[in-house]
């Protein structure tokens, strides 16, 4: 038994789980040992919540994706969600495409709706929120209405000219993938994106990860996070 421990120890200490602080270790406990409920979401299992930020083509859905099949997270994605709702007869959609065009952000009730739709009809209850919150309103407002502060944070770090040379060859179609909402996004994400990360990381809950170099390299930085997680679910099941 004292063998597994030391292992495990070692493990957890080799993938900077120290790193991680108390309510996460605490939140874990709940999301994998408990049956509580939550007033915000209707799981009976409180959900294990990640929001992942950085600017617009740093790379948030492409590692979201790698983190989804390989730890078994859902995926949401904000922007998603917001033009999927866009491209519905939604009484919304106007207001969405008109608020995207610009650059800007959308009402916070209208993307809170949305993502807590997604959040009740997840099917894991590791979830991650790819590109939200965008402003310290929109926190504000998810924690309020959603009753929860995310577990963790991952903030990707990515120089702008790296961004708009990943944004100019997506090729996606997107109404906001042009160099002047581009302009307009790199702002928005200066001023209003950026406090949501410094508030998170003066809280602890902010893993800051290098997004540049290859997809592989970037994911196997985001996989020592993800592996410190899983190291610490076996040790609190051990
Ligand atoms: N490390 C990378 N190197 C080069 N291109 C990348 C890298 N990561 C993502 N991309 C590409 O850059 C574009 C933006 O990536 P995406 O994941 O959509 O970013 P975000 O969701 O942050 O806007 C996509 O076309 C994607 O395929
Ligand atoms: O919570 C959100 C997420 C996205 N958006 C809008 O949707 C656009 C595209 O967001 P997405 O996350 O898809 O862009 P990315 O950063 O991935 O390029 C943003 O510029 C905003 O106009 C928003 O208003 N609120
Ligand atoms: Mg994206």
């Amino acid at each position: 038994m004292w063998r597994r421990f030391a292992h495990l120890s070692l493990s957890i200490s080799r993938t900077k789980l120290q790193s991680l602080q108390d309510p996460t270790v605490l939140k874990l406990i709940n999301t994998f040992s408990s049956d509580a409920g939550n007033d915000g979401v209707a799981s009976s299992r409180k959900p294990f919540i990640t929001f992942v930020l950085g600017g617009p083509g740093s790379g948030k859905g492409t590692q979201c994706e790698k983190i989804a099949s390989i730890f078994g997270f859902a995926h949401l994605s904000a922007g998603e969600l917001l033009r999927e709702e866009m491209s519905s007869p939604s009484e919304n959609g106007e207001l969405i495409r008109n608020v995207i065009k610009e650059g800007k952000i959308v009402p916070s009730a209208i993307t809170i709706s949305l993502i807590k739709r997604a959040i009740n009809s997840a099917t894991s209850d590791k979830i991650l929120i790819d590109g939200f919150p965008r402003s310290e309103e929109n926190r504000i407002a998810f924690e309020k209405i959603i009753g929860v502060e995310p577990d963790l944070v991952i903030f990707f770090e990515c120089p702008e000219e790296e961004m708009v040379k990943r944004i100019l060859g997506r090729n996606q179609g997107r109404i906001d993938d042009n160099m002047e909402t581009i302009r307009k996004r790199l702002k928005v994400f200066e001023d209003l994106n950026m406090p949501v990360v410094e508030h998170y990381s003066s809280k602890g809950k902010v893993h800051k990860i290098t997004a540049t170099g290859t997809v592989d390299e970037i994911f196997e930085r985001v996989r020592q996070v993800f592996a410190s997680l899983r190291y610490l679910k076996a040790f609190l099941s051990f």
